[in-house]
């Protein structure tokens, strides 16, 4: 008898295909997310499902006995509790790899925004403020070659940027992470520093870190007064990692000069969030990973690792955490 699983997101046909090869499973096909209510009914009824960033509580966890694997179609998994999925026995799988490039695209595409002033000058053209009257001063940006950048979280994603930053750009690079990389230190010509000094040597700061319990709000008030009045915030890992109202008060006391952020506190972001209305700063909607190409890999990618698990082998990307 094939094991049963459930598939809390559409699909693509070639994913349906090879999932319906090793199992019975049913999809929930609708583009809008799974409520909670549905989709703890379904997981009642299998071995495993392939979500995307459910949360995955205690609470929830405690009312499916029968449940071996969660798929997450994501690298990230913040909205799993680790501790009760060790506890109730439950494999977690993620996605790592298969994003990292498209993510460090479009890390500097954030960078070059704010530096630029990409979205702001855009609006500016297409508003019809581009005349006669404007001065060259009133467009200028900041350069980002030969910028230093500082890069908190030196994983996966981070080493991307990394190359990105120092071959594309020729930029001086410092990073922070929970130890230093002397393999990376060689590769790159980049140093190993503090939270403390990379923030007040960096002219743009990406944060690239897993949210946990020790990175919540690792930028708060006293780190923002750390930066440069000129420097710029790029965080392209969730939102909780900054403190988003010491941002906005950073931002708007100039302590910094302007931040490009995919990711917020809350999403979708409140139309009334001050950050929206401040022309210092560019949004986006949590795009990181958003290409066809990448968002298709990932989602074959948790595919693969809930077939293994449902199937008695060890997925290819067990969470760390929960490795035995
Ligand atoms: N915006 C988006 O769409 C996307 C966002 N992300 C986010 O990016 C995160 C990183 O992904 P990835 O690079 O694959 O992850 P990795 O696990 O490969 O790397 C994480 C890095 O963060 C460092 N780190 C962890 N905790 C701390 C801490 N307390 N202080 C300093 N550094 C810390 C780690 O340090 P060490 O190396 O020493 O262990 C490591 O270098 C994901 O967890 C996700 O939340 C990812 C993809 C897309
Ligand atoms: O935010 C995206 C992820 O893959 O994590």
């Amino acid at each position: 008898m094939k094991p049963k699983v459930f598939i809390a997101r559409p699909v693509p046909p070639e994913v349906e295909a090879y999932i319906a090869k090793h199992c019975d499973y049913k999809i929930w096909k609708n583009p809008e997310k799974i409520p909670n209510h549905i989709l703890l009914e379904e997981a009642k009824k299998v071995d495993g499902m392939l979500v995307q960033n459910a949360a995955v509580t205690r609470d929830f966890l405690s009312q499916l006995p029968n449940l071996k694997v969660i798929s997450n179609t994501a690298v990230g998994y913040d909205s799993f509790d680790l501790d009760a999925m060790k506890e109730f026995g439950v494999i977690g799988t993620h996605t790592p790899f298969v994003l990292d490039e498209t993510v460090a695209d479009l890390v500097f595409a954030l960078i070059l925004s704010a530096a630029r002033r990409v979205p702001e000058l855009n609006n500016y053209v297409k508003q019809g403020q581009w005349n006669k009257d404007t001065k060259a001063e009133e467009l200028f940006g900041t350069d980002v070659h030969h910028a230093t950048l500082g890069i908190v979280g030196m994983g996966r994603i981070g080493e991307k940027i990394a190359r990105r930053a120092v071959f594309g750009f020729e930029m001086n690079v410092l990073y922070h992470a929970t130890t230093p990389k002397p393999d990376l230190d060689e590769k790159y010509g980049m140093r190993y520093s503090g939270l403390d000094e990379l923030l007040s040597k960096s002219d743009f700061v990406v944060l690239i870190v897993p949210l946990t319990d020790s990175t919540r709000h690792m930028l708060s008030r006293d780190q923002f007064r750390r930066m440069k009045s000129s420097a710029y915030l790029i965080n392209a890992a969730r939102g909780a990692v900054v403190d988003e109202s010491a941002l906005i008060e950073a931002l708007k006391s100039g302590e910094i000069a302007g931040a490009a952020l995919d990711v917020f506190e809350k999403e979708p972001v409140d139309l009334d969030n001050p950050l929206l209305k401040m022309k210092q700063v560019t949004a986006l909607p949590h795009i990181g990973s958003a290409t066809a190409k990448t968002r298709e890999a990932m989602v074959m990618k948790a595919a693969e690792n809930l077939v293994a698990g449902v199937t008695g082998e060890v997925p290819e990307n067990v969470m760390k955490e929960l490795k035995t």
